[in-house]
């Protein structure tokens, strides 16, 4: 490692999540952030502007960067925060700067790691149940946290850098833990993904919408097929039944989340490809090669693929 003191990190993919986590990081790391040339510009300009659980007020010290060739030599670790449809272009372009460090994935959804192991041995899954937003250029929102951020080795021999990932984030005041399961840790986040994330893209709902009398059982529809394919995969999530996870969903989840939007709403808002084919899509598929039936699943990616398709005229 180059420097224990202040690690180096690139943050690839850098919107809502990477800038939040960008602002967080620069009072321990030195930080690099891949992003768009409209957040680049502005945070060059007068910086990062942060507000929420997450700190409120302007963070100055983040370098953008826009291609490997302006990311210095001597990275300590990498942490990929693009959309899953771009994991494998930025991995590309980026691909010089990621080969033979360890790379950690904050990103949702089933497939990432594994793209990325492509490009490294050492890969790190992760999860963060926190909302983040983007405001404006260089201008992000963090608000409801509903636990802490997991990590855990996903390939290679990562325990240190996994240990180096974890310290330098607690350091900068992010509640993080060490997952020994991550695969599980991935599909346990996308099931709160999954049952709310089309929903409330679909009904321009925040995440409260999930729990109306009208939707509830659509929810909880794709939540038990998602349980029979998780079942099929020999996944182990933490809760024994699909009935178990939804009482934790719309006691726990649904109500820390209540008035925020997910990130699939703004994709659609945005008129931009969403992660439905790491999630919903993602089990109507496997559910197919396992001979399960999944009519809600598939029902709603279909019609997330058809708001995709169709954005509002400007
Ligand atoms: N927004 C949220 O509350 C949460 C999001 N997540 C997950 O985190 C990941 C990131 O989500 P968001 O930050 O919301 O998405 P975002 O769309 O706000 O940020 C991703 C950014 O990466 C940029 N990007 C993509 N390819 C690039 C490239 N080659 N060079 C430079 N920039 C590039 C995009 O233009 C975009 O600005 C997703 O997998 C999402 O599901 C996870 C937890 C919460
Ligand atoms: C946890 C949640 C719902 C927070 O917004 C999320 O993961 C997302 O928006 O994709």
């Amino acid at each position: 490692m180059e420097s224990l003191q202040r690690p180096v990190v690139p943050i690839l993919g850098a919107g809502a999540v990477g800038l939040s986590l960008a602002g967080k990081l620069e009072s321990v790391a030195t930080v690099y952030a891949a992003c768009r040339p409209a957040h680049a510009g502005a945070i060059r300009e007068r910086g990062l502007v942060m507000e929420g659980i997450w700190g409120n007020g302007t963070v100055d010290g983040i370098t953008c960067v826009s291609g490997s060739q302006e990311v210095p030599p001597g990275v300590d670790f990498i942490i990929v925060t693009a959309k899953g449809t771009d994991t494998r272009a930025i991995c590309e372009e980026y691909a010089a700067v990621i080969r033979g460090r360890p790379v950690a994935s904050l990103q949702n959804g089933i497939g990432n790691e594994e793209i990325i192991a492509g490009y490294t041995d050492t890969v790190i899954g992760g999860t963060v149940t926190t909302n983040f937003s983007v405001l404006g250029p260089g201008h992000v929102r963090v608000l409801s946290e509903s636990a802490p951020m997991r990590l855990g080795v996903w390939s290679g021999d990562g325990g240190a850098a996994l240990d180096l990932l974890i310290g330098v984030i607690r350091s900068a005041g992010i509640p993080v833990e060490a997952d020994n399961d991550i695969r599980s840790g991935k599909w346990a986040k996308a099931l709160l993904n999954i049952a709310v994330n089309p929903i409330c893209a679909l009904l321009r709902a925040p995440v409260e919408v999930a729990a109306d009398g009208e939707v509830r059982e659509t929810v909880a529809a794709l939540i038990r097929e998602t349980f029979a394919v998780a079942g099929a995969e020999g996944v182990r999530l933490p809760w024994a039944t699909a009935d178990d996870y939804l009482a934790h969903l719309f006691s726990v989840q649904v109500p820390d989340f209540a008035a925020v939007y997910p990130s699939m709403y703004y994709d659609l808002r945005r008129g931009r490809r969403t992660e439905i084919d790491l999630l919903n899509g993602y089990i109507a598929c496997l559910g197919e090669r396992h001979g399960i039936e999944t009519p809600h699943n598939r029902c709603i990616a279909g019609l997330v693929r058809y708001a995709e398709a169709h954005p509002d005229a400007p």
